[in-house]
């Protein structure tokens, strides 16, 4: 569960000062569907952030299961990222020389599991998003919505509890951002994970059981009980 009490985040540039995040309280229990939308500039990156442990806050405190990310040593925040948070981005970010696999292998490669383990668990993180077929395939070799689904095994092949994504459907036409999506929500349920997703796109924000808006760094929450 998330707890985020007071966090503030200022960005100074010579005499000009943004408070991206101006003081935000929210709560985010486990197993949770949250949809983060609002106008450009209003924060919604900076706010995921905060979550994944990226950025620390200027102010305020980011309790995650009871510990606090922005009191954490780096050391620490980074064993707590590779463990428990997936993160998915509009940019699919998979390494180009590196097949499917190898792509989402790298996320095990803190985990110091033994090499066969490895394979093993990336390939079956390929299969359960149906790219059983395309292991040894370059993300050149790819098509976006099937390189988005490498960069979907990448973040969840190391079982978080978290899955934070940052327009995760941005660069993709529309039939392929529902069959992103079906794969998002289906592993969200099969996983019972914790799902925050940034979106500009208004027609998946509507489907969402939670909607944090957030404008000049301030929040508000609506509850959807219809979606
Ligand atoms: N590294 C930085 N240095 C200075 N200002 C920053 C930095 N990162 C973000 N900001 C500012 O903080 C505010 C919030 O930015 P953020 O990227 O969180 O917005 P956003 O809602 O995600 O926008 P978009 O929809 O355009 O991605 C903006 O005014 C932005 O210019």
């Amino acid at each position: 569960m998330y707890e985020l009490r007071g966090v503030t985040k200022r960005y100074t540039r010579g005499k000009a000062t943004v408070d991206a995040l101006a003081g935000v309280d929210l709560t985010i229990p486990d197993g949770d569907r949250l949809v983060i939308q609002g106008p450009t500039g209003g924060g919604k990156s900076t706010l995921l952030q905060m979550l994944g442990g990226l950025d620390r806050p200027t102010a305020g405190s980011i309790g995650l299961d009871g510990t606090d990310l922005a009191k954490l040593s780096e050391a620490k925040l980074t064993q707590v990222r590779s463990e428990k948070i997936g993160f998915v981005f509009q940019s699919f970010n998979l390494i180009p020389t590196l097949t499917a696999q190898e792509n989402v292998e790298t996320a095990l490669v803190p985990l110091r599991l033994k090499a066969g383990e490895r394979r093993e668990r990336a390939a079956e993180a390929l299969r359960s998003v149906g790219l059983g077929e395309r292991l040894g395939h370059l993300p050149s070799e790819l098509s976006g919505g099937q390189q988005q689904r490498v960069a979907i095994a990448r973040a969840l092949v190391k079982q978080p509890k978290v899955l934070l994504a940052d327009e995760p459907t941005g660069n993709l036409d529309e039939s392929t951002r529902d069959e992103i999506m079906d794969v998002l929500e289906g592993l969200w349920k099969e996983h019972g994970l914790t799902f925050v997703m940034v979106t500009h796109d208004s027609s998946l924000a509507e489907k969402a059981p939670r909607l944090v808006t957030i404008r000049k760094g301030r929040i508000t929450v609506k509850e959807n009980a219809g979606a």
